[in-house]
Protein backbone atom coordinates (compact mmCIF):
# COMPACT_ATOMS: atom_id res chain seq x y z
CA UNK A 1 0.00 0.00 0.00
CA UNK A 2 3.11 1.77 0.21
CA UNK A 3 2.29 4.18 -3.08
CA UNK A 4 -1.77 4.44 -2.80
CA UNK A 5 -0.95 8.10 -1.53
CA UNK A 6 1.44 9.02 -4.23
CA UNK A 7 0.78 9.42 -8.00
CA UNK A 8 3.59 7.30 -10.10
CA UNK A 9 2.62 7.08 -14.11
CA UNK A 10 2.22 3.34 -15.06
CA UNK A 11 5.86 3.08 -15.95
CA UNK A 12 7.39 4.02 -12.40
CA UNK A 13 5.27 1.34 -10.56
CA UNK A 14 5.70 -1.30 -12.68
CA UNK A 15 7.39 -3.64 -9.62
CA UNK A 16 5.14 -2.05 -7.41
CA UNK A 17 2.34 -3.34 -9.39
CA UNK A 18 3.61 -6.76 -9.16
CA UNK A 19 4.16 -6.91 -5.53
CA UNK A 20 0.15 -5.25 -5.20
CA UNK A 21 -0.79 -8.01 -7.15
CA UNK A 22 1.64 -10.79 -5.44
CA UNK A 23 1.30 -10.30 -1.92
CA UNK A 24 3.97 -13.61 -1.15
CA UNK A 25 6.92 -14.37 -3.41
CA UNK A 26 5.01 -16.23 -6.39
CA UNK A 27 6.85 -19.63 -5.37
CA UNK A 28 9.98 -21.31 -4.66
CA UNK A 29 12.82 -20.60 -6.94
CA UNK A 30 13.98 -23.48 -9.23
CA UNK A 31 17.20 -24.42 -11.18
CA UNK A 32 16.06 -24.38 -14.40
CA UNK A 33 15.50 -28.39 -14.68
CA UNK A 34 12.92 -28.05 -11.90
CA UNK A 35 14.86 -28.72 -9.10
CA UNK A 36 14.39 -26.00 -5.69
CA UNK A 37 17.21 -23.96 -5.21
CA UNK A 38 18.55 -24.22 -1.79
CA UNK A 39 19.86 -21.01 -0.14
CA UNK A 40 23.08 -22.40 0.35
CA UNK A 41 23.52 -23.06 -3.58
CA UNK A 42 23.36 -19.00 -3.72
CA UNK A 43 26.66 -18.52 -2.85
CA UNK A 44 29.52 -19.76 -4.60
CA UNK A 45 32.35 -18.38 -3.05
CA UNK A 46 34.74 -21.19 -1.11
CA UNK A 47 32.29 -23.93 -2.18
CA UNK A 48 32.85 -26.64 -4.62
CA UNK A 49 31.54 -24.58 -7.80
CA UNK A 50 31.40 -27.31 -10.26
CA UNK A 51 28.91 -29.24 -8.56
CA UNK A 52 26.60 -26.46 -8.39
CA UNK A 53 23.61 -26.48 -10.71
CA UNK A 54 22.66 -22.94 -10.44
CA UNK A 55 25.88 -21.62 -10.77
CA UNK A 56 26.28 -23.37 -13.83
CA UNK A 57 22.60 -23.03 -15.19
CA UNK A 58 23.54 -18.92 -14.41
CA UNK A 59 26.97 -19.19 -16.07
CA UNK A 60 25.34 -20.90 -19.63
CA UNK A 61 22.11 -19.26 -19.97
CA UNK A 62 23.06 -15.41 -19.70
CA UNK A 63 24.73 -14.73 -23.02
CA UNK A 64 22.21 -16.34 -24.78
CA UNK A 65 19.84 -14.13 -23.76
CA UNK A 66 20.53 -12.12 -26.74
CA UNK A 67 18.81 -12.81 -30.40
CA UNK A 68 20.31 -10.29 -33.24
CA UNK A 69 18.62 -7.20 -33.39
CA UNK A 70 15.91 -6.40 -36.73
CA UNK A 71 18.12 -5.06 -39.36
CA UNK A 72 16.25 -2.14 -38.87
CA UNK A 73 13.60 -0.73 -36.97
CA UNK A 74 15.42 -2.42 -34.24
CA UNK A 75 14.79 0.01 -31.63
CA UNK A 76 10.87 -0.53 -30.84
CA UNK A 77 7.88 -1.21 -28.63
CA UNK A 78 4.60 -2.56 -28.71
CA UNK A 79 0.95 -3.16 -27.24
CA UNK A 80 -2.18 -5.39 -28.02
CA UNK A 81 -5.62 -4.51 -28.78
CA UNK A 82 -8.26 -4.87 -31.28
CA UNK A 83 -9.75 -3.52 -34.19
CA UNK A 84 -13.72 -2.47 -34.68
CA UNK A 85 -15.31 -2.61 -38.03
CA UNK A 86 -17.42 0.56 -38.47
CA UNK A 87 -18.58 0.50 -41.45
CA UNK A 88 -19.83 -1.82 -43.87
CA UNK A 89 -17.11 -2.43 -46.80
CA UNK A 90 -18.60 -5.59 -48.21
CA UNK A 91 -19.08 -4.08 -51.73
CA UNK A 92 -14.49 -4.11 -52.10
CA UNK A 93 -13.86 -7.05 -50.42
CA UNK A 94 -15.09 -10.25 -48.58
CA UNK A 95 -12.23 -10.15 -46.20
CA UNK A 96 -13.60 -11.51 -43.11
CA UNK A 97 -12.00 -8.95 -40.57
CA UNK A 98 -13.17 -6.48 -42.17
CA UNK A 99 -16.81 -7.47 -42.37
CA UNK A 100 -19.85 -7.26 -39.86
CA UNK A 101 -20.20 -3.78 -38.57
CA UNK A 102 -19.14 -4.32 -34.87
CA UNK A 103 -16.83 -7.11 -35.46
CA UNK A 104 -13.76 -7.25 -33.04
CA UNK A 105 -10.61 -8.88 -33.94
CA UNK A 106 -7.70 -9.23 -31.92
CA UNK A 107 -4.66 -7.26 -32.36
CA UNK A 108 -0.42 -7.15 -31.75
CA UNK A 109 1.10 -3.75 -32.99
CA UNK A 110 4.97 -3.09 -32.71
CA UNK A 111 6.31 0.55 -33.17
CA UNK A 112 8.99 1.48 -34.03
CA UNK A 113 12.29 4.24 -35.55
CA UNK A 114 13.62 3.04 -38.57
CA UNK A 115 17.48 3.59 -38.07
CA UNK A 116 17.79 3.27 -34.58
CA UNK A 117 19.83 0.47 -33.00
CA UNK A 118 18.08 -1.52 -29.88
CA UNK A 119 19.20 1.35 -27.57
CA UNK A 120 18.96 4.12 -29.56
CA UNK A 121 16.60 6.92 -29.57
CA UNK A 122 12.97 7.21 -30.57
CA UNK A 123 13.44 11.34 -30.73
CA UNK A 124 15.65 10.82 -33.66
CA UNK A 125 14.41 12.25 -37.20
CA UNK A 126 13.37 8.93 -38.86
CA UNK A 127 11.00 6.77 -40.37
CA UNK A 128 9.04 5.77 -37.41
CA UNK A 129 6.83 2.62 -37.82
CA UNK A 130 3.44 1.13 -36.52
CA UNK A 131 3.19 -3.02 -37.67
CA UNK A 132 -0.61 -4.59 -37.21
CA UNK A 133 -0.98 -8.07 -37.15
CA UNK A 134 -4.71 -8.66 -37.13
CA UNK A 135 -5.30 -12.17 -35.70
CA UNK A 136 -8.41 -12.71 -38.13
CA UNK A 137 -10.40 -15.95 -38.32
CA UNK A 138 -8.81 -16.41 -41.72
CA UNK A 139 -5.50 -16.34 -40.29
CA UNK A 140 -2.81 -13.05 -40.00
CA UNK A 141 -3.12 -9.91 -41.75
CA UNK A 142 -0.31 -7.66 -40.90
CA UNK A 143 0.02 -4.52 -42.35
CA UNK A 144 3.06 -3.20 -42.08
CA UNK A 145 3.36 0.94 -41.96
CA UNK A 146 5.14 3.88 -41.07
CA UNK A 147 4.30 7.66 -40.65
CA UNK A 148 4.89 9.03 -43.92
CA UNK A 149 2.73 8.26 -47.02
CA UNK A 150 5.52 7.32 -49.57
CA UNK A 151 8.62 4.86 -49.60
CA UNK A 152 12.13 5.98 -50.67
CA UNK A 153 12.52 3.59 -53.49
CA UNK A 154 10.60 1.13 -55.72
CA UNK A 155 13.05 -1.65 -56.55
CA UNK A 156 13.81 -4.43 -54.07
CA UNK A 157 17.48 -4.07 -55.35
CA UNK A 158 18.28 -0.80 -53.18
CA UNK A 159 16.84 -1.89 -49.61
CA UNK A 160 20.44 -3.45 -48.45
CA UNK A 161 22.33 0.14 -50.26
CA UNK A 162 19.93 2.36 -48.43
CA UNK A 163 20.34 0.23 -45.27
CA UNK A 164 23.91 0.46 -45.08
CA UNK A 165 24.05 3.87 -46.19
CA UNK A 166 21.33 5.15 -43.81
CA UNK A 167 23.39 3.45 -40.94
CA UNK A 168 26.48 3.50 -39.25
CA UNK A 169 29.92 3.92 -41.08
CA UNK A 170 32.11 0.28 -41.25
CA UNK A 171 35.25 2.05 -39.79
CA UNK A 172 34.11 4.99 -37.61
CA UNK A 173 30.39 2.81 -36.40
CA UNK A 174 28.46 6.44 -36.42
CA UNK A 175 25.74 7.69 -38.21
CA UNK A 176 27.30 9.17 -41.26
CA UNK A 177 25.86 11.96 -43.37
CA UNK A 178 27.97 11.73 -46.16
CA UNK A 179 26.57 8.15 -47.24
CA UNK A 180 23.56 9.16 -46.68
CA UNK A 181 23.29 12.06 -49.29
CA UNK A 182 26.03 10.29 -51.25
CA UNK A 183 23.38 7.52 -52.11
CA UNK A 184 20.33 9.99 -51.88
CA UNK A 185 22.05 12.04 -54.85
CA UNK A 186 22.86 9.17 -56.97
CA UNK A 187 19.55 7.66 -56.61
CA UNK A 188 17.62 11.13 -56.30
CA UNK A 189 14.10 8.74 -55.73
CA UNK A 190 15.14 8.82 -53.02
CA UNK A 191 14.35 13.06 -52.37
CA UNK A 192 10.81 12.90 -52.12
CA UNK A 193 10.66 10.65 -48.99
CA UNK A 194 13.65 12.34 -47.33
CA UNK A 195 11.67 15.37 -47.99
CA UNK A 196 9.07 14.03 -45.40
CA UNK A 197 11.30 13.22 -42.88
CA UNK A 198 13.07 16.85 -43.26
CA UNK A 199 9.23 18.32 -42.12
CA UNK A 200 7.43 18.50 -39.12
CA UNK A 201 6.33 14.85 -39.96
CA UNK A 202 10.02 13.68 -39.12
CA UNK A 203 9.06 13.52 -35.67
CA UNK A 204 5.65 13.28 -34.81
CA UNK A 205 5.38 13.74 -30.93
CA UNK A 206 4.92 10.49 -29.83
CA UNK A 207 3.84 6.92 -31.31
CA UNK A 208 -0.02 8.04 -30.15
CA UNK A 209 -0.03 11.14 -32.28
CA UNK A 210 0.94 10.07 -35.71
CA UNK A 211 -0.74 8.60 -38.46
CA UNK A 212 0.50 5.50 -40.54
CA UNK A 213 0.68 4.27 -44.50
CA UNK A 214 0.87 0.89 -45.58
CA UNK A 215 1.71 2.16 -48.78
CA UNK A 216 1.61 0.02 -51.10
CA UNK A 217 -1.17 0.24 -53.34
CA UNK A 218 -3.64 -3.31 -52.06
CA UNK A 219 -5.92 -4.98 -54.66
CA UNK A 220 -8.95 -5.83 -52.64
CA UNK A 221 -11.60 -8.40 -54.39
CA UNK A 222 -15.34 -8.24 -53.67
CA UNK A 223 -17.42 -11.33 -53.56
CA UNK A 224 -18.93 -10.22 -57.01
CA UNK A 225 -15.74 -10.75 -58.67
CA UNK A 226 -15.28 -7.41 -58.41
CA UNK A 227 -11.33 -6.05 -58.22
CA UNK A 228 -10.31 -2.97 -56.02
CA UNK A 229 -7.13 -0.68 -55.67
CA UNK A 230 -6.55 0.73 -52.27
CA UNK A 231 -4.03 2.30 -50.14
CA UNK A 232 -4.88 2.33 -46.27
CA UNK A 233 -4.37 4.93 -44.09
CA UNK A 234 -4.07 4.66 -40.09
CA UNK A 235 -5.25 8.37 -38.70
CA UNK A 236 -4.72 8.73 -34.78
CA UNK A 237 -7.59 10.07 -33.45
CA UNK A 238 -5.48 12.02 -30.66
CA UNK A 239 -4.59 14.50 -34.08
CA UNK A 240 -0.92 14.28 -35.84
CA UNK A 241 1.12 16.47 -33.86
CA UNK A 242 5.03 17.33 -34.34
CA UNK A 243 8.36 18.45 -32.28
CA UNK A 244 10.59 20.46 -33.64
CA UNK A 245 14.60 19.41 -33.81
CA UNK A 246 15.18 21.96 -30.77
CA UNK A 247 12.28 20.06 -28.53
CA UNK A 248 13.65 16.60 -29.51
CA UNK A 249 16.95 17.06 -29.22
CA UNK A 250 15.90 18.90 -24.96
CA UNK A 251 13.89 16.07 -24.25
CA UNK A 252 16.72 13.27 -25.95
CA UNK A 253 18.86 14.55 -23.44
CA UNK A 254 17.28 13.25 -20.75
CA UNK A 255 14.96 10.78 -22.04
CA UNK A 256 15.81 8.57 -25.09
CA UNK A 257 12.53 6.36 -24.81
CA UNK A 258 10.70 9.33 -24.65
CA UNK A 259 7.83 7.72 -27.04
CA UNK A 260 8.21 4.41 -25.46
CA UNK A 261 7.39 5.50 -22.26
CA UNK A 262 4.26 8.25 -23.28
CA UNK A 263 2.89 5.08 -25.10
CA UNK A 264 3.13 2.66 -22.15
CA UNK A 265 2.07 5.08 -19.48
CA UNK A 266 -1.00 6.38 -21.66
CA UNK A 267 -2.59 2.22 -21.79
CA UNK A 268 -1.15 1.93 -18.32
CA UNK A 269 -3.36 4.87 -17.38
CA UNK A 270 -6.69 3.84 -19.66
CA UNK A 271 -6.27 6.65 -22.32
CA UNK A 272 -6.02 4.47 -25.13
CA UNK A 273 -4.98 5.23 -28.02
CA UNK A 274 -6.87 4.74 -31.15
CA UNK A 275 -6.63 5.44 -35.01
CA UNK A 276 -9.11 5.37 -37.74
CA UNK A 277 -8.36 2.89 -40.47
CA UNK A 278 -9.76 3.97 -43.96
CA UNK A 279 -8.71 3.49 -47.60
CA UNK A 280 -8.13 5.74 -50.47
CA UNK A 281 -10.08 4.03 -53.20
CA UNK A 282 -9.85 3.09 -57.16
CA UNK A 283 -11.46 0.61 -59.03
CA UNK A 284 -10.22 -1.07 -62.04
CA UNK A 285 -12.19 1.08 -64.38
CA UNK A 286 -10.96 4.33 -62.29
CA UNK A 287 -7.40 3.08 -62.44
CA UNK A 288 -7.11 2.50 -66.24
CA UNK A 289 -8.19 6.15 -66.40
CA UNK A 290 -5.75 8.12 -64.04
CA UNK A 291 -2.40 9.90 -65.47
CA UNK A 292 0.34 8.43 -63.25
CA UNK A 293 1.48 5.04 -61.89
CA UNK A 294 -0.96 4.46 -58.78
CA UNK A 295 1.55 1.29 -58.17
CA UNK A 296 4.30 3.70 -57.36
CA UNK A 297 5.37 3.60 -53.66
CA UNK A 298 7.24 6.85 -53.82
CA UNK A 299 4.61 8.78 -54.77
CA UNK A 300 1.04 9.82 -53.83
CA UNK A 301 -2.00 9.47 -55.65
CA UNK A 302 -3.40 12.84 -57.11
CA UNK A 303 -5.97 14.53 -55.52
CA UNK A 304 -9.44 14.01 -56.90
CA UNK A 305 -8.47 10.96 -58.22
CA UNK A 306 -9.84 8.51 -55.96
CA UNK A 307 -12.59 8.61 -52.84
CA UNK A 308 -12.16 7.49 -49.52
CA UNK A 309 -13.73 4.93 -47.55
CA UNK A 310 -13.68 4.72 -43.61
CA UNK A 311 -13.32 1.01 -42.41
CA UNK A 312 -13.07 0.65 -38.49
CA UNK A 313 -10.86 1.78 -35.54
CA UNK A 314 -7.87 -0.11 -33.89
CA UNK A 315 -7.53 0.29 -30.06
CA UNK A 316 -4.38 0.03 -27.83
CA UNK A 317 -5.60 -1.40 -24.46
CA UNK A 318 -3.53 -3.62 -23.05
CA UNK A 319 0.28 -3.14 -22.50
CA UNK A 320 2.50 -6.15 -22.86
CA UNK A 321 3.70 -7.95 -20.28
CA UNK A 322 6.74 -9.39 -21.05
CA UNK A 323 8.40 -7.30 -23.82
CA UNK A 324 11.34 -9.93 -25.59
CA UNK A 325 8.54 -12.50 -25.89
CA UNK A 326 5.40 -10.39 -27.35
CA UNK A 327 6.99 -7.69 -29.14
CA UNK A 328 11.29 -8.74 -29.63
CA UNK A 329 9.99 -11.62 -31.12
CA UNK A 330 7.17 -10.68 -32.90
CA UNK A 331 7.23 -11.15 -36.81
CA UNK A 332 5.41 -8.89 -39.45
CA UNK A 333 5.63 -9.86 -42.75
CA UNK A 334 3.75 -7.96 -45.63
CA UNK A 335 3.16 -11.43 -47.16
CA UNK A 336 0.72 -12.44 -44.84
CA UNK A 337 -2.34 -11.73 -46.28
CA UNK A 338 -6.09 -13.04 -45.64
CA UNK A 339 -9.31 -14.25 -48.40
CA UNK A 340 -10.10 -11.28 -50.00
CA UNK A 341 -7.26 -9.07 -49.81
CA UNK A 342 -5.03 -10.52 -52.72
CA UNK A 343 -2.72 -7.62 -51.76
CA UNK A 344 0.19 -4.86 -53.70
CA UNK A 345 1.40 -6.06 -56.88
CA UNK A 346 4.22 -4.06 -57.43
CA UNK A 347 7.98 -5.25 -57.39
CA UNK A 348 8.78 -3.90 -54.15
CA UNK A 349 6.58 -6.04 -52.99
CA UNK A 350 7.21 -9.02 -54.43
CA UNK A 351 11.07 -8.31 -52.63
CA UNK A 352 9.50 -7.74 -49.18
CA UNK A 353 8.15 -11.17 -49.14
CA UNK A 354 11.54 -12.72 -49.42
CA UNK A 355 13.73 -10.26 -47.18
CA UNK A 356 10.86 -10.43 -44.25
CA UNK A 357 11.01 -14.09 -44.59
CA UNK A 358 15.06 -14.64 -44.71
CA UNK A 359 15.42 -11.80 -41.59
CA UNK A 360 12.51 -13.51 -39.58
CA UNK A 361 14.10 -17.04 -40.30
CA UNK A 362 17.82 -15.83 -38.90
CA UNK A 363 16.24 -13.52 -36.20
CA UNK A 364 13.81 -16.06 -34.73
CA UNK A 365 14.02 -19.59 -36.42
CA UNK A 366 12.28 -21.16 -39.18
CA UNK A 367 9.65 -22.12 -36.89
CA UNK A 368 8.97 -18.59 -35.70
CA UNK A 369 5.40 -19.05 -36.25
CA UNK A 370 5.28 -20.73 -33.81
CA UNK A 371 6.19 -18.86 -31.10
CA UNK A 372 3.05 -17.51 -29.21
CA UNK A 373 2.55 -13.69 -30.20
CA UNK A 374 3.11 -14.55 -34.20
CA UNK A 375 0.69 -17.80 -33.68
CA UNK A 376 -2.44 -17.49 -35.95
CA UNK A 377 -5.97 -18.28 -34.12
CA UNK A 378 -6.40 -21.52 -36.33
CA UNK A 379 -3.51 -23.34 -38.14
CA UNK A 380 -2.78 -26.72 -39.48
CA UNK A 381 0.23 -26.99 -41.70
CA UNK A 382 2.36 -30.15 -42.66
CA UNK A 383 5.42 -28.18 -41.60
CA UNK A 384 7.87 -31.07 -38.77
CA UNK A 385 10.29 -30.56 -36.96
CA UNK A 386 13.04 -28.23 -36.57
CA UNK A 387 14.34 -25.88 -34.29
CA UNK A 388 12.39 -25.39 -31.18
CA UNK A 389 9.31 -24.03 -30.53
CA UNK A 390 7.84 -27.02 -32.31
CA UNK A 391 4.76 -26.64 -30.08
CA UNK A 392 3.09 -30.23 -30.80
CA UNK A 393 4.21 -30.21 -33.67
CA UNK A 394 0.82 -31.99 -35.07
CA UNK A 395 1.17 -34.78 -32.97
CA UNK A 396 0.45 -37.95 -34.95
CA UNK A 397 -1.02 -36.57 -37.85
CA UNK A 398 0.12 -37.62 -41.53
CA UNK A 399 2.83 -35.52 -42.48
CA UNK A 400 2.96 -35.45 -46.21
CA UNK A 401 0.20 -34.38 -48.59
CA UNK A 402 -1.40 -35.58 -50.43
CA UNK A 403 -2.60 -38.51 -48.44
CA UNK A 404 -5.35 -40.71 -48.08
CA UNK A 405 -5.56 -40.55 -43.66
CA UNK A 406 -7.33 -37.40 -43.14
CA UNK A 407 -4.41 -35.06 -42.77
CA UNK A 408 -5.59 -31.24 -43.58
CA UNK A 409 -7.15 -30.38 -46.49
CA UNK A 410 -7.16 -27.71 -48.65
CA UNK A 411 -10.61 -25.71 -49.90
CA UNK A 412 -11.63 -23.77 -52.86
CA UNK A 413 -12.09 -20.31 -52.25
CA UNK A 414 -15.40 -19.51 -54.68
CA UNK A 415 -14.23 -15.34 -55.17
CA UNK A 416 -10.58 -15.42 -55.47
CA UNK A 417 -10.10 -13.30 -58.51
CA UNK A 418 -8.67 -15.96 -61.15
CA UNK A 419 -5.96 -13.54 -62.87
CA UNK A 420 -3.39 -11.20 -61.12
CA UNK A 421 -2.91 -7.81 -62.29
CA UNK A 422 0.27 -7.96 -63.93
CA UNK A 423 1.89 -4.26 -63.79
CA UNK A 424 5.14 -3.12 -65.82
CA UNK A 425 6.74 -0.60 -63.74
CA UNK A 426 9.61 2.05 -65.25
CA UNK A 427 12.92 3.16 -64.12
CA UNK A 428 12.33 6.82 -65.01
CA UNK A 429 11.06 9.16 -62.02
CA UNK A 430 10.70 12.80 -61.69
CA UNK A 431 11.82 15.12 -59.14
CA UNK A 432 7.90 16.99 -59.35
CA UNK A 433 6.83 15.28 -56.10
CA UNK A 434 9.65 16.80 -53.93
CA UNK A 435 8.90 20.12 -55.81
CA UNK A 436 5.04 19.67 -55.24
CA UNK A 437 6.02 18.99 -51.29
CA UNK A 438 8.07 21.93 -50.57
CA UNK A 439 5.62 24.25 -52.50
CA UNK A 440 2.17 22.98 -51.72
CA UNK A 441 2.21 20.37 -48.81
CA UNK A 442 4.85 22.33 -46.65
CA UNK A 443 1.79 24.28 -45.91
CA UNK A 444 3.40 27.39 -44.54
CA UNK A 445 6.40 29.80 -44.26
CA UNK A 446 7.41 28.64 -40.92
CA UNK A 447 7.25 25.72 -41.65
CA UNK A 448 9.08 25.73 -45.23
CA UNK A 449 11.92 27.06 -43.03
CA UNK A 450 12.27 24.29 -39.95
CA UNK A 451 12.28 22.16 -43.19
CA UNK A 452 15.52 24.04 -44.61
CA UNK A 453 17.04 24.15 -41.24
CA UNK A 454 16.19 20.18 -41.18
CA UNK A 455 18.17 20.26 -43.93
CA UNK A 456 21.39 22.87 -43.19
CA UNK A 457 21.46 20.86 -39.68
CA UNK A 458 22.28 17.45 -41.77
CA UNK A 459 24.25 18.94 -44.71
CA UNK A 460 26.98 20.73 -41.91
CA UNK A 461 29.16 17.27 -41.15
CA UNK A 462 29.01 16.48 -44.97
CA UNK A 463 32.02 16.06 -47.23
CA UNK A 464 32.15 18.60 -49.85
CA UNK A 465 32.04 17.25 -52.88
CA UNK A 466 28.92 15.34 -51.79
CA UNK A 467 27.32 18.30 -50.34
CA UNK A 468 27.85 20.40 -53.77
CA UNK A 469 25.44 17.53 -55.18
CA UNK A 470 22.91 17.89 -52.85
CA UNK A 471 22.70 21.47 -53.96
CA UNK A 472 22.53 20.92 -57.17
CA UNK A 473 19.43 18.21 -56.58
CA UNK A 474 18.05 20.68 -54.38
CA UNK A 475 18.92 23.92 -56.94
CA UNK A 476 17.07 21.26 -59.36
CA UNK A 477 14.42 20.56 -56.83
CA UNK A 478 13.49 24.11 -56.84
CA UNK A 479 15.21 27.04 -57.59
CA UNK A 480 14.26 28.87 -54.41
CA UNK A 481 14.72 26.20 -51.99
CA UNK A 482 18.41 25.75 -53.35
CA UNK A 483 19.13 28.85 -52.77
CA UNK A 484 17.64 29.29 -49.74
CA UNK A 485 19.62 25.45 -48.20
CA UNK A 486 23.01 27.32 -49.92
CA UNK A 487 22.36 30.96 -47.78
CA UNK A 488 21.70 28.64 -44.35
CA UNK A 489 24.70 26.24 -44.77
CA UNK A 490 27.38 29.27 -45.40
CA UNK A 491 25.96 30.72 -42.75
CA UNK A 492 25.80 27.19 -40.50
CA UNK A 493 29.29 26.55 -41.75
CA UNK A 494 30.61 30.15 -40.78
CA UNK A 495 29.25 29.50 -37.20
CA UNK A 496 30.54 26.21 -36.76
CA UNK A 497 34.27 27.40 -37.95
CA UNK A 498 34.41 29.80 -35.20
CA UNK A 499 33.28 27.61 -32.74
CA UNK A 500 36.38 25.19 -33.91
CA UNK A 501 38.78 28.82 -33.51
CA UNK A 502 37.94 29.13 -29.98
CA UNK A 503 40.52 27.89 -27.16
CA UNK A 504 38.83 24.80 -25.40
CA UNK A 505 38.58 24.88 -21.62
CA UNK A 506 41.29 23.44 -20.16
CA UNK A 507 39.76 19.90 -18.56
CA UNK A 508 42.46 17.99 -16.65
CA UNK A 509 45.32 19.76 -15.54
CA UNK A 510 47.30 16.60 -14.79
CA UNK A 511 46.56 12.62 -14.23
CA UNK A 512 47.29 9.86 -11.95
CA UNK A 513 46.32 7.30 -13.74
CA UNK A 514 49.21 5.43 -14.90
CA UNK A 515 49.58 5.23 -18.73
CA UNK A 516 51.46 4.00 -21.68
CA UNK A 517 52.93 6.75 -22.80
CA UNK A 518 56.70 6.47 -23.17
CA UNK A 519 56.98 2.73 -22.26
CA UNK A 520 59.46 0.99 -24.71
CA UNK A 521 57.41 -1.79 -26.14
CA UNK A 522 54.91 0.03 -28.46
CA UNK A 523 51.78 -1.68 -30.01
CA UNK A 524 51.58 -1.03 -34.08
CA UNK A 525 48.97 -2.63 -36.09
CA UNK A 526 51.02 -5.17 -38.43
CA UNK A 527 47.83 -5.35 -40.84
C1 LIG B 1 12.35 -4.12 -50.23
C2 LIG B 1 11.92 -3.25 -49.33
C3 LIG B 1 12.01 -3.50 -47.86
C4 LIG B 1 12.90 -4.24 -47.15
C5 LIG B 1 14.08 -5.03 -47.66
C6 LIG B 1 12.53 -4.15 -45.76
C7 LIG B 1 13.22 -4.77 -44.74
C8 LIG B 1 12.84 -4.81 -43.44
C9 LIG B 1 13.43 -5.63 -42.41
C10 LIG B 1 14.62 -6.55 -42.62
C11 LIG B 1 12.77 -5.41 -41.26
C12 LIG B 1 13.02 -6.08 -39.92
C13 LIG B 1 12.03 -7.22 -39.81
C14 LIG B 1 12.29 -8.17 -38.66
O1 LIG B 1 13.44 -8.38 -38.28
O2 LIG B 1 11.29 -8.75 -38.17
C15 LIG B 1 11.74 -4.44 -41.55
C16 LIG B 1 10.85 -3.95 -40.64
C17 LIG B 1 9.79 -3.16 -40.98
N1 LIG B 1 9.47 -2.65 -42.22
FE1 LIG B 1 10.43 -3.01 -43.94
N2 LIG B 1 11.43 -3.38 -45.65
C18 LIG B 1 11.07 -2.96 -46.91
C19 LIG B 1 9.98 -2.17 -47.25
C20 LIG B 1 9.04 -1.74 -46.36
C21 LIG B 1 7.85 -1.01 -46.70
C22 LIG B 1 7.43 -0.60 -48.12
C23 LIG B 1 7.18 -0.79 -45.54
C24 LIG B 1 5.86 -0.12 -45.29
C25 LIG B 1 5.41 0.85 -45.92
C26 LIG B 1 7.95 -1.36 -44.47
C27 LIG B 1 7.60 -1.33 -43.14
C28 LIG B 1 8.28 -1.97 -42.14
C29 LIG B 1 7.82 -2.00 -40.77
C30 LIG B 1 6.54 -1.39 -40.23
C31 LIG B 1 8.78 -2.74 -40.05
C32 LIG B 1 8.76 -3.02 -38.55
C33 LIG B 1 8.25 -4.42 -38.24
C34 LIG B 1 8.31 -4.69 -36.77
O3 LIG B 1 7.96 -3.79 -36.00
O4 LIG B 1 8.72 -5.79 -36.37
N3 LIG B 1 9.07 -1.92 -45.00
N4 LIG B 1 11.81 -4.08 -42.89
Amino acid sequence: NEYYNVTYEPVQRQLLDFKKHHPRPIGLWTKNAGEPVDIRDTITINSDQFSNQLLIDTISTVAGERIPERVVTAKGTGAFGYFEVTHDVSKYTYADVFNGVGKKTPVVVRFASGFQNKGGSDLARDLKTMAVKFYTQEGNLDLLSISIPVFAFRDPMLSRDITHAFNRNPQTNMYDFTSFYDIVTLRPIFAHSLFWLMSDYGIPNGYRKMDAFPVHTYELASKHGEKYYVRFNFRTELGFSYLTTAEAAAIQSLDLDYFTRDLYNAIGSGQYPSWKLEMDVLSLHDLKKVDYNPFDVTTLWKNGTFYTVPIGRLVLNRNVKNHFRDVEQAAYNPGNLVPGIPGPVDYLSCGERMYYRDTQNYRLGRNHNKISVNMPLYEKTYVRDGTPPTNLNMKNAPNYYPNSFHGPVPYVDEHRPWKKLKVLETNAFDLEPAWYFYNYILEDEAHRLRFIANIVLTLVPVTPPVVQRAMKLLHLIDQDLGERVKAGYEVALAAQQALANATPAETMSFRRVPSAEGHPIQMSDPR
